[in-house]
């Protein structure tokens, strides 16, 4: 069963992710996005639960020999480690060079990537990729969990040509710096899919060409219940400008890798060729069209530990 602790840290995660979403759906996300940043309590709390939540809970699991959650961290670790240490990489640059050619588009740019691997982890909340030496981590939340963590809000940093940090606190990043960009449990937190576009494009302008966007999202269904929704995701990634090269629907969440084209044409064409009635630009969760059942859960329900299908299922999305 789960434990007392637990069913508190978990309410009161979720208690958070729907008075977000509620607000969004009266005053508009922007505003209630605004208002949502200004919650320094709110912020802390869900910050420490998280964090105990994570470190405890979830981790205890993935690394359970019963249970077959994965952890999204070593999930996000290893395919780094085959793209970039691997170069893995070459391979999907040989493909964009080809694809070039047949299209008649002129591909000047070369990979450069750094060592370690400079990686930017959004949504940090307690940095979980620190303890990775292949790593050079900037890590960023609204409310850092601990001081390893830089406060930021990635949907209003700035962007520019050198990363500008004072106080624990960044205020710019620099454009094309990163090689990879992680969005770990992130996209769902945030209540709208032009929100969510705006995060994917930002990172698109922080990431250097040939560089990663890694998104994780928890899903504990099975792999054709959303899985509209996330070929919409892949189509409006495309049409910014990333090429989808890894997916993986793992137990109780999707797992992605994203490639910034070395020309956005490149993966704007796959969204041109692969083009489904149904697909639009956007990135929705079932919860966005779901409002009422949002409003019906009763926060008080607990999850129940025993079952491993519960997984995640603080989080929204599931
Ligand atoms: C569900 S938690 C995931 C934490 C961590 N990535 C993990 O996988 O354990 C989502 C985190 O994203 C942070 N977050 C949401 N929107 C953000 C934004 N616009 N800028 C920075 N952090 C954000 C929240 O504060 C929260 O700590």
């Amino acid at each position: 069963m789960a434990s007392e602790e637990h069913k508190k840290l978990s309410d009161y995660i979720k208690s958070v992710h729907l008075s977000l979403r509620k607000s969004s759906s009266k005053l508009g996300a922007d505003t209630a996005w605004q208002e949502h940043c200004c919650k320094v309590d709110t912020l802390s709390k869900y910050a420490e639960c998280m964090q105990k939540l994570a470190t405890t809970h979830w981790e205890t699991n993935c690394n359970s020999d019963t249970s077959e959650a994965t952890s999204r961290i070593k999930w996000a670790v290893e395919f780094c480690h085959e793209y970039f240490n691997n170069q893995l990489y070459k391979k999907y640059r040989d493909k964009e060079l080809e694809i070039s050619q047949s299209i008649g588009l002129q591909v000047e740019l070369e990979e450069s990537f750094s060592e370690p691997i400079k990686l930017l982890d959004v949504g940090s909340c307690y940095n979980p990729f620190k303890v990775y030496n292949m790593f050079d981590v900037i890590a960023i939340d609204l409310c850092p969990a601990n001081s390893s963590v830089l406060k930021c809000d990635f949907l209003n940093v700035a962007i520019g040509n050198c990363h500008i940090i004072k106080d624990l606190t960044a205020t710019q990043l620099q454009q094309e710096s990163f090689d990879v960009i992680t969005f770990c449990f992130l996209l769902e937190y945030i209540p709208s899919s032009e929100l969510r576009i705006a995060a994917c494009e930002k990172a698109y302008k922080l990431v250097k060409p040939g560089g990663i966007l890694i998104i994780n999202t928890p899903d504990s269904k099975h792999v054709g219940a959303n899985s509209k929704i996330m070929k919409c995701w892949r189509y409006t990634l495309a049409q910014i400008g990333f090429n989808r090269i890894k997916y993986e629907k793992a137990k109780f969440m999707h797992c992605m890798a994203f490639r910034k084209s070395l020309d956005k044409k490149i993966a704007q064409r796959w969204a041109l060729l692969y083009k489904e009635p149904y697909m639009e630009y956007a990135i929705h969760i079932p919860q966005d069209s779901n409002i009422l059942d949002d409003e019906e859960l009763d926060t008080t329900q607990h999850i129940d530990e025993d079952s491993v299908l519960d997984d995640f299922q603080e989080l929204p999305f599931n």
